[in-house]
């Protein structure tokens, strides 16, 4: 039996824009196993939240279109009538956002919104949707949940709403869920808190997650894989412990040399990656990242790398990843000598 709940294969995204067409999405391919959560990372404007409402196809019709294979429990959800999509949408297949409060509905109560989620998708009554929600906010932490059912969106604190959207989400029991950056907007403390209740969900629901941010450091607390994306494609795709200790990708190994240390010195300056994300009427031809990368050569300019397999679980876009890995291990080797 296999462990797969999703395989996206060859996925792209392509929008009619007034100024031309552009890929947003450019041959994406990965999976998520069943009760696992994947992080997916990249800078602002690499494609990310693309990549994650093309799943569930929320783009306009008419201003999108979509190529590839999205199989979910043996369907190809970009072959299937609009009538099963919407089925799979808020029911298999959960969203939660950054900002609760476009998601949350502002003149309905917390309780009734939750249970009116139930009594969509479970077919259940009134009476035992309304208990139903009222355990999903006591699962999701919300404390006094009889009294904070009866209340308003506005009416909670940032922590508390964000928990509420993810009790409306979990209402139809999804087996995946997705997450779109749901702490950034979050305070540190209450980021930890979200942090923690996403891994006890996951534990306690075996609820697939695929978690999408730009913050490697929450990747790690969070994650068991990842996968990396650049200008609308995975340059590397790796468990934590591969993409920790020994990143292949120049591009990953961008991302975590500017994650901050706190043990390091602090006249050291933080290291950035040079130049920023092109836009996608810019693309460039070769390898999308050549533009930004310290190894790019001509070949690098002039022609896209092909995915190499590098272990069974660790996979990169470069042409030259195991030279720029064996110059590593020398400078690392020569390091620890001297
Ligand atoms: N509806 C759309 N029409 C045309 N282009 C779009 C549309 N939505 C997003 N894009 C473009 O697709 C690219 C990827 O955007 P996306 O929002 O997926 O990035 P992201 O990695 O999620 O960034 P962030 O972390 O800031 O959310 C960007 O260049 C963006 O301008």
């Amino acid at each position: 039996m296999t462990n797969v709940l999703l395989k996206i294969n060859d996925l792209k995204t392509h929008f009619y824009t007034e100024t031309g067409n552009v890929t947003a999405v450019n041959g994406v391919s990965f999976d998520v196993k069943k009760g696992e959560i994947l992080g997916v990372v990249g800078e602002s404007g690499c494609g990310k939240s693309v990549m994650s409402q093309t799943i569930l196809q929320l783009f306009e019709a008419g201003t999108v279109e979509y190529e590839g294979e999205i199989n979910f429990k043996g369907k190809n959800l970009l072959k299937i009538s609009k009538k099963e999509m919407n089925k799979v949408r808020g029911n298999e297949i959960s969203m939660i956002f950054q900002d609760p409060l476009s998601t949350l509905n502002p003149v309905h109560t917390i309780g009734r919104q939750i249970a009116e989620s139930i009594i969509l998708h479970q077919k259940v009554g009134k009476k035992e949707a309304e208990k139903k929600a009222i355990e999903l906010l006591k699962l999701v932490g919300i404390p006094s949940p009889e009294s904070r059912a009866k209340e308003y969106p506005h009416n909670l604190s940032g922590g508390m709403r964000q928990r509420a959207m993810i009790a409306v989400a979990l209402a139809c029991r999804p087996q995946l869920l997705i997450a779109d950056e749901p702490t950034t907007a979050l305070d540190v403390t209450i980021q930890a808190q979200i942090l923690d209740l996403m891994k006890n969900l996951n534990t306690e629901l075996d609820m697939g997650i695929i978690f999408i941010t730009h913050d490697l450091g929450v990747v790690a607390e969070l994650c068991s894989r990842v996968v990396v994306m650049y200008l609308g494609e995975i340059v590397e795709e790796a468990s934590i412990e591969e993409l920790f200790t020994r990143p292949l990708h120049p591009y990953t190994q961008g991302l975590i040399k500017s994650i901050p240390q706190l043990d390091g010195d602090k006249t050291e300056e933080l290291h950035t990656i040079e130049g920023t994300v092109p836009p996608l009427t810019r693309v460039p031809k070769g390898c999308r990242f050549s533009t930004r990368c310290p190894y790019a050569d001509e070949q690098c300019i002039t022609s896209s790398p092909p995915v190499f397999d590098h272990t069974s679980s660790q996979k990169v876009k470069c042409w030259h990843f195991e030279k720029i890995l064996t110059q590593q291990e020398v400078a690392a080797d020569v390091n620890t000598t001297t």
